[in-house]
Formats: C-alpha cells, structure tokens, sequence
C-alpha cells in the first residue's frame, strides 16, 4: 500500500543522502586542491574523481527514478526526489562528460593564470589581474593606460577562452536536453522556480532605469569634465575603460573625483585600514565578528585552519574569491587573494555571509544544503555590508573620524553607495540576457561580439575603448562567464539585499519611515540579536521550501521587487534629476561612433 511504500521512499531517499554528502565532500577535496594550485596534473585527477562521481550519480539516478514520490504524502520527501530525480550533467556519456569538464577547466585556467605587459615597461610582463591590474586600473587617470589594460587584458583572458567557450556551449546544451530542458538558459532560470523569471528581470530593470539613467549622465558629465569631450563625448555611452573596473561592473574607484560636494570630508577606509596596519586576518575576524554579534554563527575552527586569505606566492591560483561547503558539517572554507582596501572589505563580508549560510542549513538533508535561489546565497553577506558600511558602523569600528551625517555628506555617501549597487544593476543583466541568447541559438559564435555590444551599449550606456571585431571575445574576459558560473543571481541578490536589509533595519529598530532620526541610510544593525534573529530562521530554510516562503519569513514579501532598493537612493534620486537639470546634462546616450558589428 502506499503507507508502505512512502516508508521505504523515505529510507531511499535519506540513505542517498548521505551517500551523495560524502561524493560532495569527496569532490571539493579535489576541486579545491586544483583551485589552489593550477597543475595539469591536479587538473587531471579532479576530473577523474568527476567523472566517477557522475557514474556513482547515473546508477543512483536510475534506482531513484523507480519510486512513484510524485503519490507521496509528505512535501519535504516530494521535495527531496524531486531535487534528486534531475540528474543535471552527469547525464551526459563518460566521453562527452570529460569533454566538457576539460573545456571549463581550460577556460578557468586560462583566465587565472592570464599575463599582459606593462603600458610603462613593455618589458615587463608578469601583471596578473589580482592584485596588479586591478589595482592600476582602480588608481590610474590616464586614459591611454587605461586603454593598454584594458585592450590587452580582453585580448588575454576573452579572445582565447573563444575556442572553447563555443564547444562549452554545445556540450552543455546537450546536457540541457537530457534533462528535459530546451537548453540552459531554460536549466539556468528553472532554479528560480517562478514560470515568468526573464519577465521579472525585465520588470525589475524598467524600475531601476531611470535611477541608472540619472546616475550615469551625472558620470559621464563629470568624467568629461575631467577628461574632456574628445575622450568622453556629451551625449553618448561612457567609454569602459575609465569607470575604474575593468567590466565597469562598479565605478566605486571614480568615486574620489566625481562625488557631489567634494569639500564634504571625504571617508576613504582604504586608507585608514593601511593606517592601522590591517592584515587580510583582521578583515576577516571582523566580519566575523559581526556575524557573532547579531547572535549567528562563530566560524569553526576548521575555517580558519583551511582557508587560503592570501594569494601564495609559490604556485598559480584561482584568485578569485570562492566560499566552499565540504558537506560534512564542519569544513568550511574561503579562498580569496585579499588586498587590504575597500572593495575587498566588502567582498570579505560577501564570502563571509556564504559560509554563514552553509553553517545555518548544515542540519539539513544535503540536498536543502543551497540557496533558497541562488540570489538569497549572494545576498547573505551584502546585507551585511550594508550596515558595516555606513558610515555610523565605521565611525563605530574606527575606520572613519567622519561627523555626524548632513545633508550634503549624506548624498555624499548615497552616491557612493549608488556606485556600487545601481551600476551593477545593467551589467548584471547584460551579462545572462547575453548567454541566454547564446544558450538559444539566437546569437551565434559569428556574432557573440557583436550580440555582447549591443547588450552593453544598451543596457550599460558604456562602448569599448577601441573598435572590436569578431577576433575578440570580450565576455570572457568576465570570470563567470569563462568558469561557467551564472549570473542572474547576483541581479536577483542585488535587489533582494535591500529587501533583506529595510527589514533587519526595521526589526533592529534602526529604521522607522519618516523618522528622520532613524534613516535607512544610517541603519546599521550591529549587535541586534533581534534582527540575527530573524535572519537565522530563513536562512536556516536553505532550499527546503520555495523561496517567497524564505523571503516572507523575514521581510512580509513574497517576490523581489525594486521597492527596497529605490527607497533607499530615493534621496540621491531626487538630487541627481535636479543636478542633472543645472547642469542641462543629456539623459540617456545615443548610439555608439566605435565600431564592434
Ligand atoms: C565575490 C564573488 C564570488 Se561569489 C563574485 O563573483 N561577485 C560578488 C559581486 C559580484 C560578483 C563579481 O565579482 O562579479
Ligand atoms: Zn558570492
């Protein structure tokens, strides 16, 4: 009868659990020791121990399959077979498996260990992008070296990751059909579980476009300001290459000579952390720190024992920055080649608040142990940074003798922020909507280049620093795209982050609406246990349940929305219409003189 047999799904189920922890655990071991040193010969035996894994899974796949879970009463336990019953790309042949395997991993290292020459030195060639590239490309203000880094970094990790990106592609759409989706930007958006996602994202940019819009004529304005109109023109995109990143994913670095009232003291923690000596250690015992004081979870002691937070100087490395759950309940580890400054302040919370997701799900099955999607997983340690970054919290910790906010240092401090998390907005969606297409068949290996521009031209409001032809590859000189890591989870966590943080603040009572005493702006909810609180019960969900039930847990709301985010720059907002008026600056950019089609 069914009783029974729900019985003996149950103890299926769970003893699959398990075993699959221990293939998990397995796995990382050997990925990690890849990761943290780039060999062939490490390369070779982490896609041995793959390719067994995904014999191991194929058989269990085929057992698992024979249950009728759909009958069953019990939702967890419908829950758990339905994660287990999609067997993802183990279900391609031992052949094409390895193929693909061997593809990303080219890709991967190619970008990781990446060289370009010195623009001074021509001699000098041996500049990685961490910490070197990107360092000069945050400080330097010469358009002409911007553009060699630029140029010849794209040439490095994009152009030649060109080969095998289009096998990728192929192989990983073959994976995509036999799991039943149409391809994997289809595979890719069903972790979303919502039937409209692409519309959402659509949704969510035509809310945050006309921020983007004032906040990127007010740049382009003061960009030409300072390198004038045969460099930046007065209606057109920004060039890339001088918003100080090498994606133009953040323009945080133009911060400096760009910001609205410039006499205003500016808080510049880079350098107050190089002041007081910090070591990549301290960054990280005070996020630590943080964590602990809103009651979640110390660090074990195995993070500190395994983690790499410096870049080795003995050995090639995937410099960039990764948090690792071994599945066994206590090793928990981040790579990361830490720089002592800001942006890398920020980035330590980030990977911090991944392992603190891992710690507070590490009861559950194994299969639960994720995201609720894979933007609550980015959004963890954002929301953090969030109040570590206010000025209140470094005037708290010491990194800002600062005063008291007004008026002028507030939009001082909003822009900044605005930087960092309205800017990204477009690059985010760029990036996906561009491989959906590629994924589709609807861009072709003919046109990636061409497709990317577009993209960026129209979204970003940014054109490349010199003409681009179908030589070059400039999406992979992105990371995610040449690792083969989605990315529509960092534009759902980037609007989710605020969401999370308006409610922490609420409930930590350090924002009240139209308390002009308790701004969003200002919120910093250090040492509320009330708001940890509320954090830990829906992160501790992990992916046992959808996520609008994670997300109502804490913030009332059951979808991503704009509101959270536009409320907090709505100030900012309203003073960029009315500066961009003054000044009479073109809002918006109209097409491109570079040629990239
Ligand atoms: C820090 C990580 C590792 Se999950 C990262 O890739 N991030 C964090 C924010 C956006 C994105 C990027 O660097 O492109
Ligand atoms: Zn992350």
């Amino acid at each position: 009868d069914l009783e029974a047999l729900e019985l003996e799904g149950r103890e299926y189920i769970f003893q699959l659990d398990k075993a699959t922890g221990l293939r998990k655990n397995k796995v990382g071991i050997y990925e990690w020791d890849y990761y943290s040193n780039i060999t062939k010969e490490n390369e070779e035996k982490w896609i041995q121990v793959r390719l067994e894994q995904s014999q191991q899974e194929k058989r269990a796949w085929e057992e698992t399959k024979m249950y009728r879970w759909q009958d069953f009463q019990d939702f967890t336990l419908r829950r758990m077979f339905k994660k287990y019953s999609q067997l993802g790309v183990s279900a391609l042949p031992d052949e094409k498996y390895k193929q693909l395997m061997k593809v990303v991993a080219g890709m991967e290292s190619n970008y990781a260990t990446a060289k370009i020459c010195q623009y001074k030195d021509p001699s000098k060639c041996n500049l990685s992008l961490e910490p070197e590239i990107t360092d000069m490309f945050a400080k330097s203000q010469d358009p002409e070296e911007l553009k060699h880094l630029w140029v010849e970094w794209h040439k490095e990790a994009g152009a030649k990751a060109r080969h095998n990106f289009t096998e990728y592609v192929r192989l990983y759409n073959e994976a995509a059909k036999l799991n039943d989706y149409k391809d994997v930007a289809d595979w890719w958006q069903s972790e979303y579980e919502v039937d409209n996602f692409e519309q959402q994202l659509a949704k969510i940019w035509e809310d945050v476009k006309p921020l983007y819009q004032q906040l990127h004529a007010y740049v382009r304005k003061r960009l030409r300001d300072k390198y004038g109109d045969h460099v930046v023109s007065a209606r057109g995109p920004i060039p890339a290459h001088l918003l100080g990143n090498m994606w133009a994913q953040t323009w945080s670095n133009v911060e400096s000579f760009t910001r609205p009232y410039p006499d205003k003291k500016e808080i510049d923690i880079t350098q107050a952390m190089k002041d007081q000596n910090y070591t990549a250690l301290k960054m990280f015992q005070m996020s630590d720190e943080f964590f602990r004081s809103l009651n979640l979870t110390a660090m074990p002691e195995k993070f500190w024992k395994n983690s790499i937070i410096e870049k080795p100087t003995d050995r090639e490395i995937v410099c960039h920055a990764s948090a690792w759950d071994f599945y066994d309940g206590e090793d928990f580890r981040i790579k990361m080649c830490t720089s002592i400054n800001r942006e890398h302040f920020r980035t330590v919370h980030h990977e911090m608040g991944h392992v603190q997701y891992y710690l507070l799900y590490s009861h559950l099955p194994v299969v639960f142990r994720e995201g609720a999607n894979p933007g609550f997983h980015e959004a963890v340690g954002d929301t953090i940074a969030l109040s570590v970054s206010s000025p209140k919290h470094l005037r708290r910790v010491g990194l800002s003798t600062g005063d008291a906010e007004d008026e002028q240092t507030e939009i001082n401090q909003l822009y900044k922020m605005g930087l960092d998390k309205i800017v990204f907005l477009p690059f985010a969606y760029t990036l996906d909507l561009f491989r959906y297409g590629v994924f589709r068949g609807s861009t072709t290996p003919e046109d990636y280049n061409c497709h990317f521009w577009k993209l960026r031209e129209t979204l970003q409001g940014v054109e490349p620093p010199v003409n681009r032809t179908e030589e070059d590859f400039d999406a992979a000189a992105k990371y995610h795209v040449s690792a083969n890591v989605e990315y529509a989870r960092y534009y759902v966590s980037f609007i989710i982050q605020f969401q999370f943080h308006r409610a922490l603040c609420q409930l930590a009572g350090e924002y009240v609406p139209e308390d002009l005493n308790k701004k969003l702006v200002d919120c910093d909810i250090y040492q509320s246990v009330a708001a940890g609180n509320a954090f830990a019960n829906m992160l501790k969900m992990g992916s046992s349940k959808p996520w609008p039930d994670a997300m109502e847990v804490l913030t009332g709301q059951r979808s991503m929305k704009a509101d959270g985010l536009l409320e907090y720059f709505r100030p900012l907002h309203e003073w960029l219409q009315a500066e961009n008026q003054r000044t009479g600056e073109y809002i918006g950019w109209e097409p491109s003189k570079t040629q990239y089609c």
